[in-house]
Order: C-alpha cells, then sequence, then structure tokens
C-alpha cells in the first residue's frame, strides 16, 4: 500500500517536473507589464525598509517594486513577492546592483543608513549616513535622473541637501523632485492634537513646518484643522512632544534603533502622495522637507503640492502667532548650519 501511493507522488512528480525539465521564472507568462509606476527602496531590508517594502507591494499604484541593500535583500524579497499583490518585485543586493536596481524607476525611496541610538541627536548620524546618500544618489542621477526621490536617511535637514549637490555636479538637479520625508512629523503631530482634542487623529490636520530635527520640526498649532484653539500650557506640550516624538522612540526602543513601524507607515503614506501626483491626481498636498524661497533659507518644509513634476507648487507659512514666530527664529538659525553642512560635504 505504501510502496503504490509513494509510486504515485513520485508520477506526479515526474509529470510535473520531467526529468531534466523545470519551469523556470523567467519561462513563466507574468512579466510584470501591469499598468502603474515602478518603485525603488534603498534599504530595503532594514527596520524601516521591510515594513515599507511591504506596505509599497500593496500599493495599487506600484507595478514593480525593487528592494535594494547592501544585507539581507534576497531573503526580504523571496518573503515580500509571495504577497498576492499586483507588484512584481525584485530584489538587488550590494553596490554592484544598484544600477539595475535604479534603471527605469519612477520613485526611489531611500531609509538606508545608520539609526540613533539613545544619547545621540540626529547629527550625530552624518559621518557615516552623508556618504550612504551620495552613493546612492549618484546611482539616480546615472539610473533614472527623472525620479522623484523620496529621502529618509538622517540628518534629513543634511541629506537634502547632499542629494541636490550631488544631483547638480551630475547636471541632473530638478528641485521639485528632491522631497526629504517629514510626513512622520506630522502624523505625530495629528496623533497628539487629536488626543489633546479628544478627536480622531484622521480629522486632524496639523501644518508642521521647517526641518526634521529637534526645534527646527515647528508645528503650527494655530494653523490646525478642524479650527480650535490651546492654552499656553497645551501649546507648550503638544510643540515639546511633537519636536521630541523621535527621541521619545528612542529612548523607549533602549538601544534597539529609532521609528520604524511609525516610520514605514509615514513613508507609505508620502510616497502614495507622490505617486497619485504623478498620475495626475488633483489637489494633493503634504509637508516635506524642499528647495524653497518661503524664507531666506535655500531648503525648508512646508507644504506643497504634488503633481506630475513632483514638488509642483510650494505653500508660504500663512499667518504665525507670536510663539510660533519665535519658534520660527530658532529653527532657522539651526536649519542655516545643517544645510550648509550637508552642502559643504559635497562642495568641499
Ligand atoms: N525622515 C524620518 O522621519 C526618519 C528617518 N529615519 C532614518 O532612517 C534611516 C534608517 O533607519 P532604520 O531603517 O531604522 O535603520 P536600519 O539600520 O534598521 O536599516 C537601515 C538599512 O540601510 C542599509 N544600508 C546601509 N548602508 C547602505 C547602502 N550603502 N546602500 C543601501 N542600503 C544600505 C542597512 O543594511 C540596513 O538594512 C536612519 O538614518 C534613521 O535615522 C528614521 C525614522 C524617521
Ligand atoms: O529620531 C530619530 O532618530 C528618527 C527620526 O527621525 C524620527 O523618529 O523622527
Amino acid at each position: 500500500m505504501e510502496s503504490s501511493s509513494s509510486q504515485r507522488v513520485a508520477r506526479i512528480a515526474a509529470h510535473l517536473n520531467p526529468p531534466n525539465f523545470e519551469l523556470r521564472r523567467e519561462e513563466c507568462r507574468a512579466k510584470g507589464g501591469a499598468p502603474g509606476f515602478k518603485v525603488a527602496i534603498l534599504g530595503a531590508a532594514g527596520g524601516i525598509g521591510q515594513s515599507l517594502a511591504l506596505l509599497m507591494k500593496m500599493n495599487p499604484l506600484v507595478s514593480v517594486l525593487h528592494l535594494y541593500d547592501v544585507v539581507n535583500s534576497p531573503g526580504v524579497t523571496a518573503d515580500i513577492s509571495h504577497m498576492d499583490t499586483t507588484a512584481v518585485v525584485r530584489g538587488f543586493l550590494g553596490q554592484p546592483q544598484l544600477e539595475a536596481a535604479l534603471t527605469g524607476m519612477d520613485l526611489v525611496v531611500i531609509p538606508a543608513g545608520v539609526p540613533r541610538k539613545p544619547g545621540m541627536t540626529r547629527d550625530d548620524l552624518f559621518n557615516i549616513n552623508a556618504g550612504i546618500v551620495r552613493t546612492l544618489c549618484e546611482g539616480v542621477a546615472k539610473c533614472c535622473p527623472n525620479a522623484v526621490v523620496n529621502l529618509i536617511s538622517n540628518p534629513v535637514n543634511s541629506t537634502v541637501p547632499i542629494a541636490a549637490e550631488v544631483f547638480k555636479k551630475a547636471g541632473t538637479y530638478n528641485p521639485k523632485r528632491l522631497l526629504g520625508v517629514t510626513t512622520l512629523d506630522v502624523t505625530r503631530a495629528n496623533t497628539f492634537v487629536g488626543e489633546v482634542l479628544g478627536l480622531d487623529p484622521k480629522m486632524v490636520d496639523v501644518p508642521v513646518v521647517g526641518g526634521h530635527a529637534g526645534v527646527t520640526i515647528l508645528p503650527l498649532l494655530s494653523q490646525v484643522k478642524p479650527p480650535c484653539s490651546f492654552t499656553p500650557e497645551e501649546t507648550e506640550y503638544l510643540t515639546k512632544r511633537i519636536q521630541d516624538g523621535g527621541t521619545e522612540v528612542v529612548q523607549a526602543k533602549a538601544g534597539a534603533g529609532s521609528a520604524t513601524l511609525s516610520m514605514a507607515y509615514a513613508a507609505a503614506k508620502f510616497a502614495d502622495a507622490c505617486l497619485r501626483g504623478l498620475k495626475g491626481d488633483a489637489g494633493v498636498v503634504e509637508c516635506a522637507f524642499v528647495a524653497s524661497e518661503v524664507t531666506e533659507l535655500p531648503f525648508f518644509a512646508s507644504k506643497v503640492r504634488l503633481g506630475r513634476a513632483g514638488a509642483e507648487e510650494v505653500y508660504q507659512l500663512g499667518p504665525l502667532n507670536e510663539y510660533e514666530r519665535i519658534g520660527l527664529e530658532k529653527a532657522k538659525k539651526e536649519l542655516a548650519e545643517s544645510i550648509q553642512k550637508g552642502t559643504n560635504f559635497i562642495k568641499k
């Protein structure tokens, strides 16, 4: 009995996989030709990268998803590729495969680099992450110069100016296509303000301007929607909590890194907004750290309208109250130094 059933299994196996013949992946009929955008994640095997890859694989606007890292990308790719959503997933490992990972991409999301440990500032990451961002952006300039770039690697206040200088050097710089991701500051602000007001955070919209580190993170609580007012104590509490949101997570993780899950959510939300803009949807507006004429600084985070060209319109800050005007001056002072540091890294 046993031998006849094992013979049957062997017969079926032989039928499915005749000797010397296996159906190879490239012989399958699926070619990944579905309409949609081609998206690459650089640093895809990291804490942010893995969850972000999962969320982008679920995005119906994505037809091809390239996952690049210097370690572990084959495993992450194999895992994600078994999800039965439209995007075709391909993995790329190490510098020799960077160009293949980037060629033909519409959107490149960059969470590559080291995260903070307790006691560190984001600027303490500069020495390692500046070089990583430079190398990856050189790849973008060479292989997909028209792609929209979402830069997550910290310190964002310096890495965005680094990317801009790399693109200028390569002759490919388009300020509309380079966006530093500050969405997590907005999702935190919406969450904390929702808690104070007793509202579903989904109903709350807080503009957060400036940059992405400490006092450069400036929530404009006077412009919260739905319109509301805060006591001086509430304003102080909310502003500090939003500015220190990253440190709150770093301390809670106690040496195991910084925000990854909420950041992947925020990055996926922002990437989706960029893709909707590229698709031609009207009225897509998010905060981002971009080339700007809103202040005297060359880069600044504020609301931007996303369209086919990228950041098509950068909005003015609107009326600020006294508390916010003082915060803005502090933010600009620190931002100016961080921007200069990033620019000098490439220029000097
Ligand atoms: N913009 C924002 O709001 C936020 C930014 N971040 C920043 O995002 C970055 C990543 O954070 P995590 O994912 O938690 O770190 P992680 O250490 O878990 O992952 C980083 C990944 O980058 C990869 N990597 C390193 N060098 C690379 C290179 N040359 N090319 C491609 N990949 C490379 C690593 O192998 C690793 O898989 C950090 O700099 C962190 O500070 C984190 C949270 C929020
Ligand atoms: O705080 C960090 O180092 C990571 C980060 O940028 C954030 O969570 O906002």
